[in-house]
């Protein structure tokens, strides 16, 4: 099998020397496949751009091997890793665009280094414009677009060439969420096309679906999908708390109780699925993605948790309202089959004397 378009084997970088030296990367191991799209989150400081500025050929890595478009960069030369960044597709969070220079004209320039000119340079130019829906827009300035379109321009640019490895930092961070969600569909639609790999650092939680693989980094160590998804959840949660304290206790103490429920008969169905989604809807001011995560994370909980092994009963200090939305909540993930078990009852009864909640619909 040939090599990916990006192999990292056992990666370690350091800044500084001597007493400075201080590791920033740990021993990290991956390979990004052609046509794959991989996200690499983490909090800030955990080595995110320096993971991709080694993968950009703008650093070597001074232990482990990386290899970028078959070429090898540990210990390389600045002249090798000149020629291997040509190859190379980047977005930046701010789209660095010349404002002096049309929009075409900054395409044009990119050609312009791989020696595409004249002609062809401009039906090269027009056709990437119109890919990204700035067709009509070729003869204005950065200035006169949008944030969206000037990113869209920047994406045009980095992929007029066709790139094998495209690497983007923060590509949607001054964008509003359809501007951003436009800007990751089109670098999938174009990754996906020409078979390129990409690697996009991101803190943009909306997007995560576009993604094949999520690397999580942590402190300059890789850590577990699973590991990246609490993560992510218990900081939304903790900003919620911090914003709206009452419905974020009240949405995760909910989801993980209706995950209970929908494990009474050790299956969750589809149906079970999507009526607690639109709970946890209903419920908060969240985004989707967003009840998405805690969802998931508390069916894992609750999947792992093993019988016997609940967790400490807590009186729920509800008012009346809260009480009847949940108790009513936990029934309708029962019934979501049109039918509620024993297994289900019984379940629905434990809770309520976990929380010290009347089950006002007992029979
Ligand atoms: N040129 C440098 N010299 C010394 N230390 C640096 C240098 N660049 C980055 N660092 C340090 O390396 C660590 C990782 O930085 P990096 O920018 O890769 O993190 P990040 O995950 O991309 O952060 P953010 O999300 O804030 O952009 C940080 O502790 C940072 O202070």
């Amino acid at each position: 099998m040939s090599q990916a378009p990006i192999a990292l084997s056992e990666v370690s970088y350091f800044f500084g020397r001597g007493s400075l030296r201080k590791q920033i990367l740990h021993n990290i191991s991956t390979d990004v496949q052609a046509g794959e799209i991989v996200i690499l989150t983490g909090p800030s400081g955990s080595g995110k751009t320096t993971l991709l500025t080694l993968m950009g050929a703008l650093r070597s890595p001074q232990e482990g091997a990386l290899s970028v478009l078959g070429r090898e960069l540990h210990n390389s030369k600045e002249k090798q890793r000149a020629a291997v960044r040509r190859e190379i597709g980047y977005i930046f969070q701010s789209h660095n665009l010349l404002d002096c220079l049309t929009i075409e004209k900054n395409i044009r320039m990119a050609m312009q280094l791989e020696g595409v000119r004249g002609g062809e340079a401009g039906k090269r130019a027009q056709a990437v414009l119109e890919r990204v829906g700035l067709g009509e827009h070729a003869h204005k300035k950065p200035s006169a677009l949008s944030g969206g379109q000037k990113q869209r321009a920047g994406i045009a640019r980095a992929l007029v060439n066709r790139p094998k490895v495209v690497l983007a930092d923060e590509p949607t961070a001054s964008l509003d969420k359809q501007s951003g969600r436009d800007v990751v569909n089109l670098i999938q639609d174009l990754a996906r096309e020409e078979g390129a790999a990409v690697v996009l650092v991101t803190h943009d939680n909306r997007i995560l679906d576009v993604a094949d693989r999520i690397l999580h980094l942590e402190d300059g160590h890789m850590k577990s999908l699973s590991e990246a998804v609490s993560e992510g959840t218990s900081r939304m949660l903790n900003l919620l708390e911090k914003h709206d304290p009452g419905s974020a206790g009240y949405l995760a103490t909910l989801a993980f109780a209706l995950s209970r429920i929908a494990y009474a008969d050790n299956e969750v169905t589809d149906d079970e699925r999507a009526a607690m989604r639109q709970i946890l809807i209903d419920v908060g001011d969240l985004a989707e993605a967003e009840v998405d995560f805690i969802m998931e994370l508390s069916l894992i909980e609750r999947h792992t948790q093993t019988v016997g092994e609940e967790p400490a009963g807590e009186r729920s200090g509800f008012d009346d309202e809260k009480s009847r939305h949940f108790i009513d909540s936990l029934y309708a993930i029962a019934n979501a089959d049109g039918h509620i078990s024993p297994e289900e009852v019984s379940e629905i009864n434990a809770i309520a004397h976990e929380f010290g909640l009347k089950d006002y619909r007992a029979r």
